[in-house]
């Protein structure tokens, strides 16, 4: 059997974990002849349910998993790590400040980017799922100093999902016809869904779809609001279809894009678009198997720009206030 890559997942108790977990040993996010070993981080009172967690995993009898290993221990869990998948997280709570929420998240992201720059496989590729997903990632990043900060993304794929959809909605087309969508910025309601060089069946999504107003009034706070709305509805955030994104995410950074098309990923910004450098920003990006690469060139109009930037500032003042609190 080829060697095993070693995923580490935290949170792995959780609801996304539960639907996460599954797929990763089915071979749904490495691809049908990578086998697998997991590391399931949980802290100590999460241990129990993730015991249990591995008992059904065990009992799918996936070809593909090599075996599963519970810690309660940063530094145990991402020991020789190849892709670990950040999902544990502080979730807020009624009459939380944002303050208060970046602390407590700064508790979990710094040890674990600690533990990840001690331990982890040279070629270690971190997805950070948990909220605030693009700070949680700045943080974990900067408690890293040896590993290539590229190599740290928060996930915004979720979004790009959710605005493929909303496009198959309205066309009427189906959703592998729809290429060159684009989240720019936070994951949160600030986000930027742009169709501006999307394409439906290859023309223009904005000349197929000739509705400026269902764009701005509708489509845009669909795609940034779904979070949310999903909290109504559901009670809980969004699980399967979160670790249905993770899964696509680390899949498309370790096979690659389609050519001719791009995907949407929080990476660390160059200064592309205007992004301060060393943010970690959604951006229109390419994966050659390696590495994501921001795709350049695009035209950005006006009404683009103001959305952009005022995500963008989100970003900062959440890494202003991290800065504030000595997290990074
Ligand atoms: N980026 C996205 O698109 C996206 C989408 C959906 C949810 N989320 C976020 O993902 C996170 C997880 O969501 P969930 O529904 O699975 O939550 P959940 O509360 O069901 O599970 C979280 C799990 O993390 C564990 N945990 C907490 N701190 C930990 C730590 N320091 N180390 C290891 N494990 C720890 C908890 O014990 C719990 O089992 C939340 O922050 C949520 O807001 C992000
Ligand atoms: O957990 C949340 O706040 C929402 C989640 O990030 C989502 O986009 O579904």
């Amino acid at each position: 059997m080829t060697t095993p890559v070693n995923v580490t997942v935290t949170g792995a108790a959780g609801q996304i974990g539960y639907a996460l977990l599954f797929r990763i040993a089915s071979g749904q996010m490495l691809g049908a002849t990578t086998p697998v070993r997991l590391s399931l981080l949980e802290i100590p009172q999460g241990v129990k349910a993730a015991e249990g967690v591995a008992l059904e995993l065990e009992d799918g009898a996936f070809p593909l998993l090599a075996g599963i290993d519970i810690y309660d221990d940063a530094k145990a869990a991402f020991e020789g790590a190849n892709v670990a998948l950040l999902v544990g997280a502080r979730p807020r709570t009624a009459g939380m400040e944002r303050g208060d929420l970046l602390a407590a998240n700064g508790g979990i992201f710094k040890p674990q980017g600690e533990a990840i720059n001690a331990g982890a496989a040279a070629d270690i590729r971190v997805l950070v799922v948990g909220n605030p997903a693009n700070t949680n990632a700045l943080i974990a990043a900067s408690h890293a100093p040896d590993v290539p900060t590229e190599r740290f993304t928060a996930m915004t794929r979720l979004d790009h999902n959710r605005a493929v959809s909303q496009v198959a909605r309205k066309t009427g087309a189906e959703v592998a016809t729809i290429a060159r969508v684009t989240i720019w910025g936070n994951h949160s309601a600030t986000q930027y869904p742009d169709l501006s060089h999307a394409t439906v069946g290859g023309d223009a999504a904005l000349a197929v779809i000739a509705d400026q107003a269902w764009v701005e009034d509708d489509f845009i706070p669909t795609v940034a609001k779904r979070g949310a709305a999903i909290i109504a509805a559901r009670g809980a955030s969004s699980a399967a279809s979160a670790a249905n994104a993770a899964i696509d995410h680390v899949h498309s950074w370790v096979h690659g894009t389609p050519e001719g098309d791009w995907t949407s990923a929080g990476i660390v910004s160059d200064g592309s678009y205007g992004v301060p450098a060393g943010l970690i920003s959604s951006f229109p990006v390419t994966s050659d198997g390696g590495a994501w690469s921001i795709v350049q060139g695009l035209s950005v109009d006006d009404f683009s720009r103001g959305r952009i930037d005022a995500s963008v500032a989100e970003l900062e003042e959440e890494r202003t206030a991290v800065r504030e609190l000595g997290l990074i």
